[in-house]
């Protein structure tokens, strides 16, 4: 397993932001996620930094949908970014947190009024408008609330990245976003420039997510420009702003290659620059919306070994005390991830085994086929880069408790989100 962040062995357990596994076991549970707040302040800082946010132009927006909470709000909030949020839900997170509002992207396919009213109502900076319908619903709730409301029009800009099918959105076959022809947004623009409360800033892409390729970023931001170049050529209305999305590859196993976050960034601006100089444009002021690529290596589930069932010349299944409904990844996309047996990290006695869950799936499998060291019930397993889309796509399927959440740094761990109570899980039923 490769150590990532603050991760370190000593005395052969594993320690993540100098806490030891065993004592965040013993204190908080587990299921338990660990998150190394060092490691994501740092890929904060270095999203900023590259991206040269400090000129006063440039955003990085944090897509909350990886992993959104009260105290990770505070974080975004404190390193300047901006926040994509997706939902009322998400929506609702940032205003309790009291993060900007002026600073807030509202995504979404398909918006619902009360979460377009929610929005305006909250003073939402920018609404990414991803349709006909939306655009009229917003400009008619903004007249309400006597708001002009600052929009990005989202649009699917015909990119295949090569990606799982479910987490591609930039193709023309999407139900993200306006198809990339010049007559539809020509028509979408000319209906929002009559519209009173709208003001279109700028235009929105996203081509998906896991990528770790620069190249489908060089090509969206091409067709992006050649977009905002058409539509100043042929209505005289110059869109100022344009939006990249998110979707930069981070490692999760072996074989594993995204870039580094400096080189995803500095080849989207020098493809820019290059290209607004090379058609005497002006350059627009620049968003990203990295999620997965913040939060997701630095984030660790801990699980406690139960059940062990060894089936001679078959398989070795070792079933833990968490599963599909704290990480869905494994059984929606076959997601592939590496662990250790937390406090026993290195030995010679070792043996393949298969980590299941305790769901009622026998698809709940959340690491097929492993070399560990040979696993007791009680032994802490702990799987790596579960950080992104693990807490935020939980259920509480089988009537599981969505784990706990600490922050780990400097030896120090901070409850951020207490272990879900039975109590809590059914505290919606009526009998
Ligand atoms: C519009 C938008 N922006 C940003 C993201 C964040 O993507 P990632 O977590 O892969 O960086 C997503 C998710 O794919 C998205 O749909
Ligand atoms: N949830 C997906 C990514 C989707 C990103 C949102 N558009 C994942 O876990 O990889």
């Amino acid at each position: 397993m490769k150590l990532l962040g603050n991760m370190k062995v000593e005395n052969n357990e594993l320690t993540i932001g100098k806490v030891k596994t065993t004592e965040l076991a013993d204190r908080f549970g587990t299921p338990l996620y660990i998150m190394d707040e060092a490691l994501i302040r740092s890929n904060c800082r270095r999203y900023c930094d590259s991206f040269r946010c400090n000129e006063g132009r440039n955003r990085v927006a944090y897509a909350g949908k990886a992993f959104l909470t009260l105290y990770m709000c505070r974080i975004i909030e404190e390193c300047s970014m901006y926040l994509d949020v997706v939902s009322a839900g998400e929506l609702f997170t940032a205003h309790k947190a009291e993060f900007p509002m002026n600073r807030v992207l509202f995504h979404g396919n398909n918006k619902t009024l009360d979460e377009i009213e929610m929005g305006v109502k909250y003073g939402v900076g920018t609404f990414v408008v991803d349709n006909f319908y939306e655009i009229e619903n917003l400009n008619e709730i903004a007249k309400r609330y006597n708001v002009k409301q600052r929009i990005y029009l989202r649009v699917a800009p015909g990119i295949e990245a090569h990606t799982h099918d479910y987490i591609k959105t930039g193709q023309i076959d999407s139900k993200f976003g306006f198809t990339p022809e010049k007559e539809v947004l020509l028509d979408i623009i000319n209906k929002a420039e009559d519209m009173s409360n709208i003001e279109l800033a700028g235009l929105h892409c996203h081509i998906g997510s896991q990528i770790f390729d620069t190249e489908p970023y060089m090509d969206a931001a091409k067709i992006m420009l050649t977009l905002i170049k058409k539509i100043k050529d042929h209505t005289g209305y110059e869109i100022k702003e344009l939006d990249l999305g998110g979707g930069f590859g981070i490692y999760y196993t072996e074989g594993d290659t995204p870039k580094s976050i400096e080189e995803y960034t500095t080849v989207i601006l020098k493809t820019v620059d290059d290209f607004c100089r090379e058609n005497d444009m002006n350059i627009p002021v620049l968003t990203i919306e990295p999620g997965r690529s913040i939060v997701g290596n630095a984030g660790t589930t801990l699980y406690t070994a139960g059940s062990i069932k060894d089936i001679p010349n078959i398989r070795k299944y070792v079933s833990v005390d968490g599963g599909m409904s704290d990480n869905i990844r494994p059984s929606l996309y076959k997601a592939k991830y590496e662990c250790a047996v937390a406090n026993n990290v290195i030995s010679d006695d070792n043996e393949v085994v298969t980590l299941a869950g305790k769901c009622c799936e026998s698809g709940d499998i959340l690491v097929d086929s492993i070399e560990l060291p040979s696993i007791k019930s009680g032994d802490l397993i702990a799987i790596t880069t579960t950080g992104a889309y693990g807490y935020s796509m939980s259920s509480n399927y089988n009537k599981n408790p969505r784990p706990a959440v600490v922050m780990v740094e400097n030896g120090q761990s901070k409850l951020i989100c207490r272990r879900e109570t039975y109590e809590e899980i059914i505290q919606n039923e009526i009998m």
